[in-house]
C-alpha cells in the first residue's frame, strides 16, 4: 500500500513530557522514512500570522506587473530573492503557471533581500521579516525534534544557527482545467526540494501531489487546508537532509497539478487561483554533511562522501547549469 501523509500533533513536542516529546520525534521519523512528508498540527507559527501572510501575498500579487517588476529576481541560480513573473521558471519541459516572491534572512550577506518600494505596499517588508522569524524559530524546534529522533548527543539546530532560510510566496493564477489536464501547462512541475527541511502552508484549493511510495512514479493527492489556514503545516525533507541521513529520510518528489473539483461551484472549467507559502531551510555553509548518527552501521554503510553544505550547493549548481 502507498503511504499517505500522516498527521502528527506537534503540541505534544512543544509542551509535552520527555516521553511525549520522544513519541512525537518517532512519529516524524516514521513519516520521513516512509513518505518524506508530515502534516503537523499545533506547531509554533501563530495561525493569525499565517493568515496575514496569505493576505499580504494576495495584496502583493495584485499589484500591477510594472510595480512587481521593481523588485525583480536576479537572473541565474545563486540569488533567490525578489519577484519572478509568470512562466519564467521551467522545472520540466512543460511551463509552470506561477509567479513568486522570495525573501530571506536580513542578515544573509550572500543573498540580500530585494523589497518592493515601501510606498507601493507599506507594511509588507516588516511583516515578512517577522513571519520569517516565526518560521525560522519553528524550524529550529523541528531540528531539535529530529535530533531526539536520532538520539544524537548534539542538536541539529546548531548546524542551522545562521538561519540561511528562504520564504517564498507563490501565486498560481486561475487557469482552465483542461490546460492542466492536457499537460499544456502545470502549476509546479515534479521536483524535490533542495535544502534540509521545507515548511509548506497551503490554502484550501488543493492540487499538491506527492510521489508515493517515494521513487515509484505514482502520485497521491494531498488535500488543501482543512479548517483554518495555518491550523496545520506540511513539512518535507529536502535533498540535503536525505543525503545527510544516508537516505533514512526521503526527499520526495512532489508537484502541483489539477485541484479536485468543488461540488456545486463554478469551477468545472476553471481552476481557482491558488496561493501557497513554502519556507525553505538549509544548514550553515560550513556544516559538514556526513551520515548522521543512527543513520548508518556496518550493515548499512555510508553511501555518500562527506561534503560541506556550501560544497553541496556548488556541486548541485554545476549539475544544473
Ligand atoms: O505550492 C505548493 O504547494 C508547492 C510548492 C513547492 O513545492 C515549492 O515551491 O518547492
Ligand atoms: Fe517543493
Amino acid at each position: 500500500m502507498s503511504p499517505t501523509v500522516p498527521t502528527v500533533d506537534f503540541g505534544k513536542f512543544i509542551h509535552g513530557s520527555p516521553s511525549e516529546k520522544k513519541e512525537v520525534a518517532v512519529q516524524i521519523d516514521d513519516a520521513f522514512r516512509n513518505i518524506g512528508f508530515v502534516k503537523l498540527t499545533n506547531h509554533s507559527v501563530p495561525k493569525d500570522m499565517v493568515q496575514k501572510c496569505f493576505d499580504w501575498s494576495k495584496t502583493f500579487f495584485s499589484l500591477p506587473l510594472e510595480s512587481k517588476m521593481l523588485c525583480p529576481h536576479p537572473p541565474g541560480g545563486a540569488h533567490h530573492r525578489g519577484y519572478s513573473a509568470l512562466s519564467t521558471e521551467h522545472l520540466t519541459s512543460i511551463p509552470d503557471t506561477k509567479e513568486s516572491y522570495e525573501s530571506g534572512n536580513p542578515l544573509d550577506a550572500a543573498q540580500p533581500n530585494i523589497w518592493p518600494p515601501a510606498d507601493l505596499i507599506p507594511g509588507f517588508q516588516p511583516f515578512m521579516e517577522s513571519f520569517f522569524t516565526s518560521c525560522a524559530a519553528f524550524v529550529h524546534i523541528l531540528l531539535t525534534a529530529l535530533s531526539l529522533a536520532l538520539d544524537m548527543d548534539s542538536d541539529l539546530s546548531a548546524t542551522h544557527s545562521e538561519s540561511l532560510f528562504q520564504l517564498r510566496l507563490l501565486h498560481y493564477p486561475a487557469v482552465a482545467r483542461r490546460v492542466l489536464q492536457r499537460n499544456e501547462a502545470t502549476r509546479i512541475g515534479a521536483h524535490s526540494d533542495f535544502g534540509t527541511l521545507t515548511l509548506l502552508f497551503q490554502d484550501e484549493v488543493g492540487g499538491l501531489e506527492v510521489e508515493s511510495p517515494p521513487g515509484s512514479g505514482t502520485f497521491i493527492g494531498v488535500p488543501g487546508a482543512q479548517g483554518e489556514r495555518g491550523e496545520s503545516v506540511l513539512v518535507n525533507v529536502g535533498d540535503l537532509l536525505a543525503r545527510w541521513s544516508n537516505d533514512r529520510w526521503k526527499s520526495t518528489v512532489h508537484r502541483v497539478g489539477v485541484p479536485p473539483v468543488v461540488e456545486g461551484s463554478a469551477e468545472e472549467d476553471m481552476c481557482a487561483p491558488r496561493y501557497s507559502i513554502p519556507f525553505f531551510a538549509t544548514a550553515n555553509d560550513d556544516t559538514v554533511i556526513e551520515a548522521l548518527p543512527g543513520c548508518w552501521s556496518e550493515s548499512n554503510p555510508k553511501k555518500y562522501e562527506s561534503v560541506t553544505a556550501r560544497g553541496y550547493v556548488q556541486m548541485s549548481m554545476a549539475e544544473l547549469y
